[in-house]
């Protein structure tokens, strides 16, 4: 089963756009455990089973398993997700560019080491960075297109003058990736929740492509906007923090399932008004 058909079942299954990222900070983490590093795995573990039946995809992010050296609990993790939610695809939110050789590598990590389904990539090193991912047929790849950030117009925002029609570099990606450079039909683009006209216009410019959407939650961006904006194509709108660390108390992952009940609920409310 390809990632975009596991997309497909999960959130017609769990009748769910809502993507739980996995984003373990133990300064954060409940009372009991803050600052302990070796709670991840039981920490995000019981965000899983708290979420399974309410998700169409989890997005561990590695970086905050690495700070930490603990890949073995990002293994351990990527077995749990497999075992009690194994209709639920995980992106594994890398973020890698580089060039062919090493993205080799980068692939290997992310689909074999951990088995995740999809990964995200900066697309900023060319095709021959992003096209070892494609030999693993069937997996995902989410190219950052326009992204959450303040500092994503520092590059994403201007227009390239010797491109045909003069698009701005988050257009001309999302042309890309709609075409010449999806071989497999195996990729997806990154879009920031914090800006909706541009989610719009990257939906126009890119209709079929499943589209990643970070930054409802704590970055504020607003969930009606951005389901009406990428309405169309699949769509897989994350939260992190804001599911993650909804109560600092012993009731951590009740209370985790409540705001991604919620979540779930506005972002389907979204999708019905469009
Ligand atoms: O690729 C991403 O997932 C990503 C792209 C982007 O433009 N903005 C963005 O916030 N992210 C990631 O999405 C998550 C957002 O977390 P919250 O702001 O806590 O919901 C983090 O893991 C970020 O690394």
């Amino acid at each position: 089963m390809t990632f975009l058909d596991m997309l497909r079942d999960a959130t017609a299954r769990n009748h769910s756009l809502l993507c739980v990222g996995l984003d373990p900070e133990p300064a954060k983490f409940p009372t009991h455990w803050r600052g302990d590093a070796s709670k991840i795995f039981d920490f995000c573990a019981a965000m899983v089973d708290a979420t399974a039946d309410v998700v169409c995809a989890f997005k561990p992010q590695i970086a905050y398993f690495a700070a930490h050296g603990a890949e073995a609990q990002l293994e351990k993790l990527m077995a749990h997700m497999r075992s009690v939610a194994p209709q639920v695809p995980v992106i594994l939110d890398s973020k890698r560019g580089d060039i062919g050789s090493t993205a080799e590598q980068y692939a290997k990590e992310a689909f074999e080491r951990y088995g995740a389904d999809a990964v995200t990539l900066s697309p900023f090193m060319g095709l021959d960075s992003v096209l070892p991912y494609l030999q693993y047929e069937g997996k995902g790849a989410f190219l950052l297109c326009r992204t959450s950030n303040p500092g994503g117009d520092d590059f994403q925002a201007q227009t390239l003058a010797n491109v045909p029609g003069q698009p701005t570099l988050f257009e001309h990606i999302a042309q890309l990736a709609q075409g010449p450079w999806n071989t497999n039909g195996q990729l997806g683009l990154v879009v920031g929740a914090t800006r909706p006209q541009e989610i719009e216009r990257v939906r126009a410019v890119a209709p079929t492509l499943p589209l990643l959407i970070p930054g409802v939650g704590a970055q504020g961006g607003d969930a009606v906007a951005t389901v009406q904006a990428a309405q169309g194509g699949p769509m897989v709108i994350n939260s992190s923090r804001a599911i993650l660390y909804a109560s600092a108390g012993m009731d951590f992952a009740t209370a985790a399932r409540a705001v991604a009940l919620e979540t779930r609920i506005a972002l389907n409310h979204a999708a019905l008004q469009a």
